[in-house]
């Protein structure tokens, strides 16, 4: 997919006037969120929230003065893109208990002006939503568009619907659970355990001169394997050395896999504060929307159309647990679409497929109407006409219907060629005498989605698009057919 870029952009600073009451019962004051806002003004219906995953920040599109590398989601936010900065107003924010702008472990505790460390308080999926909320809200943003989310960001997605049900209409979830499984847990209590066995962890009042840096590369290097594939791995590393010294094979020798777990590792302690990870890591291990052990009663509420992603060799977030969730909606009558990406990627495939998801999520959030493909101007016929000059409109102009007007020209039926074979046979000559009067319509803006569960529920093949009461077009089940065999 083509798209431009946001160009520019800098991460901006709120601090929260209404205090976050938590799930665990403490109160956070003067939070601040980071984050960023890339495309139209906010307006009514017209925002996006991006949500992130467990590493990620508010800088999730276009360049920050100096980097190497765009932000996070650049490959699907911006102009001509899914979500598409001349459309719609995206924000993203920082989570809170992040480390990257908003108020977590490594900020200034108020009461001690010391960093909180492990004083912070413990913070949840549904904390991070609320923290989100409030800003939103702050910046009178009222409603969402949409909320968008991989991973962790995924479970901020469905949190959001189910705890503002109808702030948001649609709900884009990749790559994520209804809940965290005992596997999750498993690997994040490794991870946490790499950092609180440093000596240099302290129980979590390092300084910043020396952080449990080893404990947090360990961790992030068990976590990295975690968001590849056995096949990208194959791919990208083989059995390789990443270079053989003049002795030949020695024990300091690196595979070339492990020479690039090594680099995501050291490469993650110079951006990641320890005690923000094991937060997050703690917040994400505490998801779980099920109800009385039941998906579909925790997504009960939930008032929005969905979209479910998942990555096909993801095996830290496998298909099944998206199936899951498609599962529990569809059992209580949501609106949800569901597709399994196919990707050699692993986990990591929502930050690399842009293809695809631009694909799927423009599809989703900007699907095709009818205005899109309707017959434009189609011809049509009064009311008062006969028989023959409904066929002989329909021979001249190559249409199978024909929809039929009021002398005010608004609606009053549809003819097809079916009627008018009926009426040779049943001997009628005006066409009020067979035509459809109780005729089934469509607005211009309808999705095409919509269009074609009215076509299929009433068992018809065209309907008529009206517009300000006037017949503005027409739509079929034929052109429905060749938009699909061609998407
Ligand atoms: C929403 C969010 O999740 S935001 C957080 C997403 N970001 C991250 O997870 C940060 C870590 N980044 C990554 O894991 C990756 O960059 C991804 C998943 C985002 C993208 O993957 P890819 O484009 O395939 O990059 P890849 O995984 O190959 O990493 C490239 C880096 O590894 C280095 N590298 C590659 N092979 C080797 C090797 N054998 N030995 C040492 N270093 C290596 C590259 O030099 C490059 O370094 P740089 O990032 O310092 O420039
Ligand atoms: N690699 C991503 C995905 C984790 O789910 C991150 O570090 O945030």
């Amino acid at each position: 997919m083509t798209g431009g870029s946001v160009g520019d952009v800098v991460t901006r600073y709120h601090t929260l006037q209404t205090p976050l009451h938590l799930e665990s019962g403490a109160v956070l004051n003067d939070i601040v969120i980071a984050y960023e806002q890339y495309g139209c003004s906010p307006a009514h219906g017209n925002t996006i929230l991006v949500c992130h995953a467990l590493s990620g920040d508010a800088h999730a599109a276009g360049m920050h003065k100096g980097d190497k590398h765009p932000g996070w989601w650049d490959g699907v936010i911006g102009p001509g893109k899914a979500l598409d900065t001349d459309r719609y107003c995206i924000i993203a924010t920082n989570v809170i208990g992040g480390c990257k702008g908003s108020t977590g472990p490594a900020a200034i505790n108020p009461d001690t002006k010391l960093p909180y460390g492990p004083d912070f308080p413990v913070i949840t999926i549904r904390d991070m939503v609320a923290a989100q909320h409030t800003f939103l809200i702050e910046q009178e943003i009222h409603d969402l568009y949409a909320v968008v989310g991989g991973s962790m960001g995924g479970m901020q997605s469905l949190q959001w619907s189910v705890e503002y049900p109808g702030f948001a209409r649609r709900i884009v979830v990749i790559a994520a659970a209804g809940y965290s499984t005992p596997m999750h847990i498993a690997f994040g209590a490794v991870g946490r355990a790499a950092i609180m066995t440093d000596p240099a962890w302290k129980g979590g009042r390092y300084s910043a001169d020396e952080k449990p840096d080893r404990g947090l590369s360990l961790a992030r290097m068990m976590a990295h394997i975690t968001y590849l594939s056995d096949q990208s791995m194959h791919k990208k590393f083989g059995r390789r050395l990443q270079e053989k010294t003049e002795y030949g094979y020695g024990f300091e020798t690196e595979f070339s896999v492990e020479s690039y777990l090594k680099h995501q590792g050291r490469s993650f302690v110079q951006r990641f504060d320890p005690n923000s990870y094991l937060y997050i890591t703690k917040a994400i291990d505490y998801y779980d929307l099920t109800k009385n052990g039941s998906l579909s009663e925790g997504l009960k509420e939930t008032d929005a159309k969905f979209l479910i992603l998942s990555v096909s060799t993801d095996w830290l977030y496998p298909p099944y647990l998206s199936e899951e969730i498609v599962m529990a909606l569809n059992s209580i009558g949501k609106d949800v679409q569901y597709t399994e990406v196919m990707s050699g990627f692993g986990h990591d495939g929502f930050l690399l497929e842009d293809d695809q998801m631009n694909y799927l999520i423009g599809r989703f959030l900007t699907p095709l109407t009818v205005a899109d493909i309707m017959i434009r101007d189609p011809p049509t016929i009064r009311g008062c006409a006969t028989i023959r000059a409904a066929a002989a409109t329909m021979i001249e102009r190559e249409v199978n219907h024909l929809p039929v007007l009021h002398a005010d020209g608004t609606l009053c039926g549809i003819v097809t060629s079916w009627d008018i074979a009926k009426a040779v046979a049943g001997e009628h000559t005006m066409l009020d005498e067979i035509m459809t009067k109780n005729v089934l319509s469509v607005s211009a803006d309808a999705t095409l989605r919509d269009a074609a569960k009215i076509l299929d529920k009433y068992h018809i093949s065209a309907l008529p698009v009206v517009g300000q009461g006037k017949v503005v077009g027409m739509l079929t089940s034929e052109q429905l057919s060749h938009i699909a065999e061609r998407r």
